[in-house]
């Protein structure tokens, strides 16, 4: 899309969540999502990301900064927002003993311009079960009446907190096939997922949360590209590690090595695999097993989480470390 015809439908600028206890959940986080696109919010638990879905549903307002949605502040003016937005939350929260039918329809005379209830059940794979009472649903079902729920009023932005846990692989690919749908007619999507094949499978963009902090951004391509390709095979019989040319020369930057296999880390996989492509031509060998790939979205999210934890915790030494030297002369009196 180019960018001068972009409309931002969702737009996020230095947003802070503080609780009660004064526990700052949303630290400061910037991010846009334009119509039709879906945008995934990824993280580790506590990250942060229900608490900034929420902001996003006006349910809350942010301690700071500037949340838009459809051009509207989702909080003091929620009566303009809420009618075009569909809201999937992580609890759903149904009267236990109506049907699946009937809570449809109890929803549907909340909803203005509401979509037939037979339309909703057929949308999200419910007819047959239709007749059941909603306490009878397994999870995975609940998690299809909540999001049947969401799409009643037609949004044009929808909100899905984890729409397909509890789902079986099944229900999960129904759910990825039915927002691709959506997305397609130019709903705009922002949903949260902890299975990151999702993300990567759905996503137009993401944004991985850590600590309240957006660690990284960008389309899944973007954000997987900035961490280092694997290449894995296995050393020829009679070779050793030292018989390949010098690693840093290929361009790499780690290795492992496990029995005779061998993994590579490089940031430039065309060079290093060309390279060792042509060694082993030139000594004669083949190159077993040889595995050749760029980073998954799920090692780009452990490597990201992992470089977060160890920053965090070298800041919060920092800190001990520079509390130790202001409070030097204490630390040495409690010493000595
Ligand atoms: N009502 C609350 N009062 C105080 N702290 C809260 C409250 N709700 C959430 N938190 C804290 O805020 C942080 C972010 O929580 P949040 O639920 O937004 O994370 P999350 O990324 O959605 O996690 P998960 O993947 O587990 O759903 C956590 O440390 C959590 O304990």
């Amino acid at each position: 899309m180019n960018t001068d015809e972009r409309e931002e439908v969702i737009d996020v600028t230095d947003v802070r969540r503080v609780y009660g206890g004064g526990f700052e959940a949303v630290r400061g986080i910037t991010f846009s999502v334009g119509r039709g696109e879906l945008f995934a919010l990824l993280g580790t638990n506590g990250a942060g990301k229900t608490s900034t879905v929420e902001l996003l549903e006006g349910l809350a307002a942010p301690a700071a900064g500037r949340i838009r949605v459809l051009g509207h502040d989702p909080h003091t003016e929620r009566a303009a927002v809420r009618p075009r937005t569909g809201v999937m939350l992580q609890e759903g929260g149904f009267p236990n003993e109506l049907t699946v039918a009937e809570t449809i329809r109890l929803w549907a005379g909340c909803t203005s311009g509401a979509r037939p209830a037979t339309e909703v059940l057929d949308m999200v794979g419910l007819t047959r079960r239709s007749t059941i009472r909603v306490k009878q649903l397994s999870g995975g079902e609940k998690r299809r009446l909540d999001l049947g729920l969401a799409l009643l009023g037609r949004p044009e932005v929808l909100f899905l907190d984890e729409p397909t846990t509890g789902l079986d692989a099944e229900g999960r690919r129904d759910t990825w096939d039915l927002v691709r749908a959506l997305r397609e007619e130019g709903t705009t999507v922002l949903m949260t997922t902890h299975y990151l094949e999702e993300a990567e499978a759905l996503a137009d963009r993401l944004a991985i949360l850590h600590e309240g902090r957006i660690a990284a951004s960008g389309t899944p391509a973007e954000v997987t590209a900035a961490q280092p390709s694997r290449i894995s095979f296995e050393l020829p019989e009679g070779f050793f590690l030292g018989d390949l040319p010098p690693l840093a020369e290929l361009g790499v930057t780690g290795h492992e090595t496990s029995g005779r296999t061998v993994l590579l880390r490089t940031e430039e996989l065309q060079r290093t695999a060309t390279a060792l492509l042509l060694w082993a031509d030139r000594a004669g060998v083949a190159l077993r097993g040889l595995d050749v790939r760029s980073a998954s979205l799920e090692e780009a999210f452990l490597r990201i989480a992992e470089r977060e934890t160890a920053r965090s915790r070298g800041e919060s030494a920092g800190h001990e470390a520079a509390d130790t030297r202001s409070n030097g002369t204490s630390t040495e009196r409690a010493a000595a």
